[in-house]
């Protein structure tokens, strides 16, 4: 299977890098600029500085070229993805399309998954999530992640085609468990960020990986999804990743609200629009995500961080 990235970020560049080892991959950039740039320079200067492309890796800004492929990766941002299929995907496509961003819509509370079926209602959609930084997966560093197709069959060929010698790839067919998993994790991310950069220390920050993996779950039971699917690579894996490492976006964006500091507003940090999605979807159900309403409130500004954590810290006592 021939495959194509859509998207030259840090993702999908690292992506089209390590699938480059199998075969032929296009990785498609709507800049023309940034594309002849790539070309000339082998890299991808802007979004994933200091790795050379394969030669099997080539570059196109002609989207016709694009979705002529076999797979077609979508590694845009989760907030872009509905507005990009409406530009790009024809309606009736029977193409096999694997999101591979993390989130909810904000406008709609739909996860990745859910966006592709409703803009190509033919096309198998999948998804592929779980713990990987971008640069790790480029530099050729062990990575596992999950696979997500709710057609067996198709999510088999798949799990083949977009497994390579250094990404191992586990598959289930519980799309929703995958598209939850991912996004949420993101929210906790902030959360610990939080915590370490207002000097609230390790325990609270395993404290916050541990409730907010159980708020997790919660959602997940409620919404439907499989909890084995969340205690996997795409939820607990992920979670566990971006929680403790600074190269995540969303971990450093929780470092610089708790240390009062400013951040790039340019950045890529699913886990903000996620949370805001994450608490209009629970207004009506009663989910509890206790979590996530402290980080929503504290990105609008709504609640700063020690009464934020003094509101966590009295919640009513319970069982575990
Ligand atoms: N960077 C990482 O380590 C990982 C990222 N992801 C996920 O991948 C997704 C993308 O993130 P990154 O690649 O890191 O972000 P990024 O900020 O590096 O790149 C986003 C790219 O999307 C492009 N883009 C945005 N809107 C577009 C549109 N309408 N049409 C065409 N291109 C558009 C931008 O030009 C940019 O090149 C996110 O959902 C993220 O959670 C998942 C795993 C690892
Ligand atoms: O999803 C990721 C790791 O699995 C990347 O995390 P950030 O988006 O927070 O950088």
């Amino acid at each position: 299977m021939n495959v194509s990235v859509l998207g030259a970020g840090a993702f999908g560049t690292a992506l089209a890098i390590s699938l480059a080892q199998k075969g032929k991959v296009t990785l498609w950039a709507r800049n023309a600029e940034h594309v002849a740039d790539m070309q000339a320079s082998r890299a991808n200067g802007l979004r994933l500085p200091g790795v050379q492309f394969p030669e099997n890796l080539s570059l196109t800004s002609d989207i016709a070229q694009a979705l002529a492929t076999d797979v077609i990766l979508l590694a845009v941002p989760m907030q872009q993805l509905a507005g990009f299929l409406a530009d790009h995907i024809a309606p009736d496509s029977t193409a096999n399309l694997v999101a591979c961003c993390k989130g909810f819509e904000v406008a709609t509370g739909r996860g990745p998954v859910s966006v592709i079926r409703d803009a190509a209602p033919q096309a198998t959609a999948a998804i592929l999530t779980g713990p990987s930084f971008a640069a790790d997966i480029a530099r050729g560093l062990p990575t596992a992640l999950t696979l997500a197709c709710a057609d067996e069959d198709a999510g088999k060929r798949l799990q083949q085609a977009l497994t390579t010698p250094n990404l191992r790839l586990y598959r289930t067919t519980d799309t929703q468990g995958a598209e939850l998993g991912g996004a949420l994790k993101n929210v906790i991310a902030i959360a610990c960020g939080v915590a370490i950069g207002a000097g609230l220390g390790q325990s609270a920050r395993a404290a916050l990986m541990t409730r907010g993996f159980s708020e997790m779950t919660r959602l997940a039971q409620h919404m439907g999804a499989e909890t084995a699917t969340l205690a996997g690579l795409s939820g607990f894996g992920d979670l566990v990743l971006t929680c403790t490492s600074e190269q995540s976006r969303n971990y450093r964006l929780g470092l610089s609200l708790g240390a009062g500091d400013s951040f790039d507003p340019t950045t890529t940090v699913e886990g903000a629009a996620t949370a805001r999605a994450i608490v209009q979807m629970t207004q009506t159900s009663g989910v509890d995500m206790p979590i996530t309403q402290t980080v929503a409130r504290l990105l609008d500004g709504a609640a700063d961080v020690p009464t934020s954590m003094a509101a966590l810290l009295s919640r009513p006592l319970k069982e575990e």
